[in-house]
């Protein structure tokens, strides 16, 4: 693209003229480091009182210009110039650069009281390289990774050329770069050009012929031409810029989207306000135009509905108890009558005993009685002999036993009478019982229905619930953080779990929320169950990213990977993408995965056997890893696959670089193109599963050689993405994506349409706490995010047959 490149061109531009303050004098280093001053003087002002920005030299201003072409460079891109009413003067003075006091004020050194452990820093060097640093036992070092990768003791003069921040927190509010103020104005970071960088192209000028473009990055991207005349980089003016075919092509959406929007220089004012990314300025030209309305009512609609749902809820909850209540006094008079049953029942059966003895005593009685008369004699009296006499018995003796016998039957008689009254008294009271009994019965039937009703109810309100706040989330484009703590048989748990949501640690008084709390029980299945719905949205051409964050050996492999018996999350969203896709028979779904690993600031390709590493390149919000891998995933077996040539090449890959896997961070990136036969459209969805390195501080005991390296490598990658989510969270116009190849990776999935989620795994281990809250502070941050709600990337396009393999490969 564009014209070619001069080997001086590609020399990181000097820019410090863009920088200084409109009324300075500008200085500019050229190659051979002679001072290159270029004045403005205004005609009215022979002693230069009105210099001002750097503009093209008089010489070559065009004489007659056409209007559309009539700004001249200089800061901002101002559209009104002087260039009638003075001259520009150029003055050399060679010799080796030197900053006057003014250009920088000198800091403080800070120093660190009462700590064993070895603080890492970065420093950002005026000329636009940055340095990690330590600081341990009150001295403090650099690692010279630009050249001899050692580390050397930090130069004294270095305060007052750049500007050092701590990196101990990766929570720091503001990214390294804006810390600067007015009174140390550094310059924003320069950076080289790369070759065949999409940032580069030209403008035809009407007088100055072809001129070399390329978008840097500072605080914010910037437009800048190659002035032959002046041998510098000198920003571009809209009216300029207008006439740059890659400017054009960023704009062509946006006009096409935005119809009603007319006026070029203000969309061309936007898009430079938006870094560029047509994308996120129509978003910003919505949100400010029309989502404020779109979106608020639908949230005060939710709300509406939530606080609906909740009246509802509580209702049945009183609707459930009082029925609880009653079902209670119903069991309780149910058992009293049981009792007083079991105790007529025992009366009756004594009565009943009582009866029986007496049937036999009266039968006994009527048979001796009957005996007796029987043995009467029917004459008169005889003398008896004495044995006789013994055996007489005396009648009148005979009639009162016969008398007493007659009192006794009808006693009995009575007794009996009176017994079956009671005992039919008694059938009927149980016949009464029983009715009450089947009518308490069914009535219970029908409450425990109807509350089972309620029950599923409730349930199905909840679940309802559940989802609205999961669709106000989505609508708010926040990052869900779920933080999980280890499960470890060793040490006792010295976290709380007040609710599923919340999780306290011994120091805190307030508990640390998150989306969702896994304690030690937590399985892999219900981890999983959390983010499928997250995760299974990138078959409907969602960007989906989920990130597992926390110190070694808190848990991130085990929740990303998980033992081969009990998978991760990495392994069952394969195989759950894979069922979602084979199950929509009108879809024709191609998966392909690729996985890296980024050591010290180096991107291996884990599915390939060569050692070569990988770069990035950006084209828009895109990124391309050029030669990366992919894998086609058709089925499980192939997922296993994958995995085991991944983490095969890993171990070699960290055996020859004689580290541990777990110092660098890896990377599986899926992609889920679909094509719907029925309605002809093409989605194409991407999850990215990161397993990041630990992020513990360095113990005085590791502080040496190679692991002070990863560490410092780890520290700056996790900084550099703790200073992404701070400023996606603070609304930054500049997000710093390209301060670590991490995030520069992680650009299109923290990049504003995607969806992200992040485990933040911490230890159970009371010896581990300032790392647990490190850590859940880290996810706190996180979850204050705002991507801006997920886009679908689907377009009506022919389907694309087969995928390319080792091509250039989209990310
Ligand atoms: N939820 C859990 N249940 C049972 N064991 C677990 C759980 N989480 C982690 N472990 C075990 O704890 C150990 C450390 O876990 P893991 O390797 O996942 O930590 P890590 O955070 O990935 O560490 P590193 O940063 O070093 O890669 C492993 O032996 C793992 O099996």
């Amino acid at each position: 693209m564009g014209g070619g490149v001069s080997s001086e061109k590609n020399q990181p531009p000097n820019i410090s003229a863009r920088v200084s303050p409109p009324t300075a004098s500008v200085t500019s280093r050229s190659s051979n480091r002679s001072f290159r001053e270029i004045q403005f003087r205004h005609a009215s002002d022979v002693d230069g009182a009105n210099s001002c920005q750097p503009g093209p030299s008089a010489p070559d201003k065009p004489k007659k210009m056409d209007p559309e072409w009539d700004d001249q460079p200089g800061p901002s891109g101002s559209r009104k110039s002087n260039k009638m009413e003075g001259k520009w003067e150029e003055k050399v003075t060679p010799g080796v650069m030197e900053r006057t006091k003014s250009d920088l004020s000198e800091f403080e050194l800070p120093q660190y009281e009462n700590t064993d452990d070895v603080i890492l820093e970065t420093f950002f060097h005026q000329d636009g390289k940055d340095f990690q640093c330590m600081y341990q036992a009150g001295r403090r070092y650099y690692l010279d990774s630009w050249q001899t990768q050692q580390w050397l003791p930090f130069p004294e003069q270095w305060k007052r050329e750049g500007i050092l921040t701590t990196n101990s927190t990766l929570n720091d509010t503001q990214p390294a770069l804006s810390q600067s103020d007015e009174s140390t104005p550094v310059q924003p970071a320069t950076q080289a050009r790369p070759v065949g960088d999409d940032r580069e192209g030209y403008i035809d000028h009407p007088t100055r012929g072809r001129l070399d473009t390329y978008i840097f990055e500072e605080k914010r991207n910037v437009h800048y031409f190659y002035d032959n005349m002046v041998g510098s980089w000198l920003q571009l003016p809209v009216s300029w810029e207008l006439h740059s075919e890659h400017v054009k092509k960023l704009m062509a959406p946006i006009e096409e989207t935005l119809s009603d929007w007319r006026d070029r220089h203000d969309i061309l004012a936007a898009l430079r306000a938006s870094n560029y990314n047509p994308y996120t300025c129509i978003e910003n030209y919505l949100t400010i135009a029309e989502r404020a309305a779109l979106v608020s009512p639908k949230n005060a609609e939710d709300v509406e509905l939530l606080n609906e749902k909740d009246h509802v809820i509580e209702n049945l909850q009183k609707t459930v108890d009082q029925l609880r209540q009653d079902l209670e006094e119903n069991n309780r008079q149910l058992q009293k009558e049981q009792q007083e049953r079991r105790s007529a029942e025992e009366q009756i059966r004594e009565l009943e005993d009582k009866v029986s003895s007496l049937e036999v005593e009266v039968k006994a009685a009527e048979a001796k009685n009957e005996a007796l008369l029987q043995e009467r004699p029917k004459t008169a009296p005889r003398s008896r002999s004495p044995e006789e006499k013994k055996t007489f018995v005396n009648p009148e003796l005979a009639k009162q036993l016969n008398e007493s016998m007659h009192h006794l039957h009808k006693e009995y008689l009575q007794l009996k009478m009176e017994a079956t009254k009671r005992f039919t008294e008694l059938q009927q009271f149980i016949k009464q019982l029983h009715a009450g009994m089947n009518k308490v019965f069914s009535s219970y039937g029908s409450q425990s229905q109807e509350t089972n009703v309620l029950r599923l109810l409730y349930r199905k309100e909840a679940m309802q619930r559940k989802l609205l706040y999961n669709k106000l989330q989505e609508l708010r484009g926040n990052i869900r953080v779920f933080a999980r703590c280890r499960m470890d048989s060793r040490s006792k748990c010295c976290l709380q779990f007040p609710s599923d949501r919340e999780i306290l640690a011994p120091t805190g008084r307030k508990p640390f929320k998150f989306d969702k709390i896994f304690s030690p029980t937590s399985t892999q299945e219900q981890v999983f169950e959390d983010t499928w719905p997250v995760i299974t949205s990138c078959v409907d051409g969602y960007n989906v990213c989920i990130l597992a964050y926390g110190q070694t050996s808190s848990g991130k492999t085990y929740t990303m990977q998980g033992p081969p018996t009990n998978p991760g999350v990495n392994v069952r969203s394969l195989k759950e993408l894979l069922k979602i896709c084979n199950e929509r028979d009108n879809v024709d779904y191609v998966i392909q995965a690729s996985m890296v690993e980024i050591y010290n600031e180096t991107i291996q390709d884990l599915l390939s056997s060569s050692t070569r590493t990988l770069d990035i390149r950006t084209h828009g919000n895109r990124i391309q890893l050029p030669g990366m891998k992919h894998m086609e995933v058709r089925t499980f077996e192939d997922i296993e696959n994958i995995f085991a040539v991944g983490g095969e090449n890993r171990k070699t890959a960290a055996t020859k670089m004689n580290s541990e896997s777990s110092r660098s961070h890896l990377i599986c990136m899926i992609t889920v193109e679909g094509h719907d036969r029925t309605s002809g459209t093409t989605s194409t969805g991407t999850l990215t599963l990161c397993d990041l390195a630990g992020s513990e501080r360095v113990g005085k005991t590791e502080a040496t050689g190679k692991r002070l390296v990863e560490a410092a490598a780890i520290n700056k990658s996790l900084s550099a993405l703790g200073q992404v989510f701070t400023a996606l969270r603070t609304g930054q116009l500049h997000i710093p994506y390209r301060n670590s190849k991490l995030t520069h990776i992680l650009q299109p999935s923290l990049g504003g349409d995607a969806k992200a989620c992040m485990f933040v795994t911490v230890s159970p281990d009371a010896a581990n706490l300032s790392e647990t809250v490190s850590s859940l502070e880290f996810g706190s941050n996180a979850r204050q995010v705002q991507l801006g709600q997920a886009k679908q990337n689907v377009q009506k396009r022919a389907p694309q047959v087969a995928p390319d393999n080792d091509g250039d490969d989209d990310f």
